[in-house]
């Protein structure tokens, strides 16, 4: 534990109590170490007591930097589990957090550029658009073409902050899975270590230009979405230059309303859209918060998604996509044996999981499901159950479903925000079921075999090569074996026979001394004496010495 890390861990708890977050946890209910913590912490004090809890949450996380900001704006999402007034405030984290100095916003910008703003762009508005967690944004038009475009800048120290909320994070995360010993599977330091990886992948605009520009062309045909054009050349670590989209916030369900939005056709389409990244390009936008997406203000009978903040992209291997979709679909057809065999298959419980009560425990998260009505079964809230319940039954936390469990919870909150009677299942379906149909079967095998015939044709001609300097390389390891195989014998006889001679010399010497001390007559024992000695020099000269085969 570094005294950085000391140092915010006492801001962190100082905020928390300042904010009176504490309240939060009822007194009765709180365990008597957070009683007396608490206590020993006397001086903290709630500052903020005219505010409502939701206010000081809001408040406390935006002190508190981009780490807890994000952490609040996953939580607005989760209508299902927060009252409106909680999820109204931390949805103000999306976009509404205090912008920083302008002044400093253009050095910054001119830092990267390694020139003044006015030598590309006209008309830099000082007066930020958006000020975020990670950035802030400024409007300009670009000299070259007179479009309007946002620079989108780092916020100033931005990376050292969020350094140190994660060394903590991962010191927190070390120190818990001491606690819970060698063998737990919850795996905490490795989580961290995976959000740590895209929470710093963030950091780097440049990065997030390359995904918005590979997004953007994944949906070029696409009536669904749109992602701005990024202006590459003028992007750096700290900068980031695009066009300037308009639209209306989907969080903004009045105004979605008012110019007349088909609300079903648009959360279809959410819905839609996030099994086509998933499983048709496997490049998700994983940071999908409403503050991150536009609804079009034109054609609002054919309304389609405008997509920012391209930082937090996510993949699966393969086997975890193929995995996943057979999972919707045995849950969607409610086959619970092949929900728990696919998660043993999977790797993603231990093979030594009992089958059958393993089963019954999805049986148990699922099937209420079923019998409510459609607005109210989460889907999102089915898998997170679904991963609780395998947790009891040794499930390895993989860290990338993680990731897409966090996505599927806001595409669901926001598909119900926008049309509360969202039937995912029926949208997702069909979808999945063409996919998988895609995977397996002989359409399945053709593309494969489509998909590796230039593969072959470039490998055809080595293969007569291959096929001999393989039987080469097989005889030469057989002789290889062979002469270990000798050596180890060799050993193994002249160290048996050296342990025959120095046991026969060591029983030789002991009689010899005893026949000394005992007998009348001495020769026996000089004999037996000398005998031993011999024996003894040449079954410790006969010790073989390499133990190398
Ligand atoms: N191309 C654009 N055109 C218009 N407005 C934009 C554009 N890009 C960003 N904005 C505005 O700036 C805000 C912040 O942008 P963005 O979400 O990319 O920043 P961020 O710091 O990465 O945010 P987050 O807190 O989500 O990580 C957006 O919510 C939007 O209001």
């Amino acid at each position: 534990m570094t005294i950085a890390s000391i140092k915010r861990g006492y801001q962190v708890i100082k905020t928390i109590l300042n904010y009176g977050l504490d309240d939060l946890i009822s007194k009765h209910k709180a365990p008597w170490y957070f009683r007396m913590a608490r206590a020993s912490l006397f001086w903290l004090r709630n500052k903020h007591k005219d505010k409502t809890s939701a206010e000081r949450l809001k408040l406390a996380m935006q002190e508190l930097g981009p780490v807890y900001i994000k952490l609040g704006q996953m939580l607005s999402t989760r209508r299902d589990l927060l009252d409106d007034e909680w999820a109204y405030q931390l949805a103000m984290l999306q976009d509404r957090v205090p912008p920083f100095d302008s002044a400093l916003a253009r050095q910054a910008i001119e830092e990267e550029l390694k020139a003044p703003i006015e030598s590309l762009f006209d008309n830099f508005d000082e007066t930020p658009l958006a000020s975020a967690s990670i950035s802030q944004v400024h409007t300009a038009t670009l000299k070259s073409n007179g479009k309007e475009v946002v620079l989108k800048v780092l916020r100033p120290n931005v990376e050292q902050k969020i350094r140190a909320d994660l060394l903590m994070m991962s010191q927190g995360a070390n120190m818990l899975e001491r606690i819970l010993g060698e063998g737990n599977r919850l795996r905490p330091a490795e989580v961290i270590e995976d959000y740590q990886i895209t929470i710093l992948g963030e950091l780097n605009l440049k990065l997030e230009a390359l995904n918005a520009i590979k997004l953007r062309n994944n949906f070029l045909d696409s009536d669904a979405l749109y992602i701005p054009y990024v202006y590459e050349e003028h992007c750096y670590p700290r900068l980031m230059v695009m066009e300037r989209v308009y639209g209306i916030p989907v969080s903004d369900t009045d105004a979605l309303k008012a110019q007349g939005t088909n609300l079903k056709l648009l959360a279809e389409r959410g819905v839609e859209l996030f099994f086509t990244q998933v499983f048709r390009d496997n490049f998700f936008h994983a940071d999908m918060h409403p503050g991150n997406i536009f609804i079009s203000e034109e054609h609002p009978e054919n309304p389609y998604y405008i997509g920012l903040d391209c930082g937090i992209m996510g993949t699966l291997t393969e086997q975890d996509k193929r995995y996943l979709a057979e999972n919707f679909l045995a849950f969607f057809n409610r086959d619970y044996h092949r929900i728990a065999q696919l998660y043993i298959e999977s790797g993603w419980v231990s093979e030594n999981t009992d089958v059958l009560a393993f089963e019954q425990a999805v049986k148990v998260v699922c099937e209420p499901m079923f019998n409510k009505p459609l607005d109210e079964i989460s889907f999102g809230h089915v898998l997170l159950e679904l991963f609780r319940t395998a947790r009891q039954f040794d499930i390895v936390v993989q860290p990338q479903l993680v990731l897409l469990e966090k996505t599927l919870l806001y595409i669901e909150g926001l598909g119900r925000q926008l049309y509360p009677q969202l039937d995912l299942w029926q949208t997702a379906k069909p979808f999945l079921e063409e996919w998988m149909s895609e995977q397996v079967g002989p359409k399945a095998m053709y593309n494969k075999v489509k998909a590796n015939i230039p593969y072959w044709s470039d490998k055809l001609p080595e293969i007569p090569e291959l096929v001999i300097d393989n039987l080469k390389m097989g005889r030469k390891l057989l002789g290889t074996q062979q002469q270990m195989l000798d050596r180890y014998l060799n050993f193994q006889q002249k160290s048996h026979k050296s342990q025959y001679l120095l046991i026969t010399s060591a029983v030789l010497l002991i009689c010899g001394t005893i026949l000394f001390t005992q007998s009348v007559t001495l020769w026996p024992a000089y004999v037996s004496i000398s005998l031993g000695t011999v024996l003894w020099l040449v079954g410790w000269r006969s010790r073989p010495k390499n133990r190398k085969f």
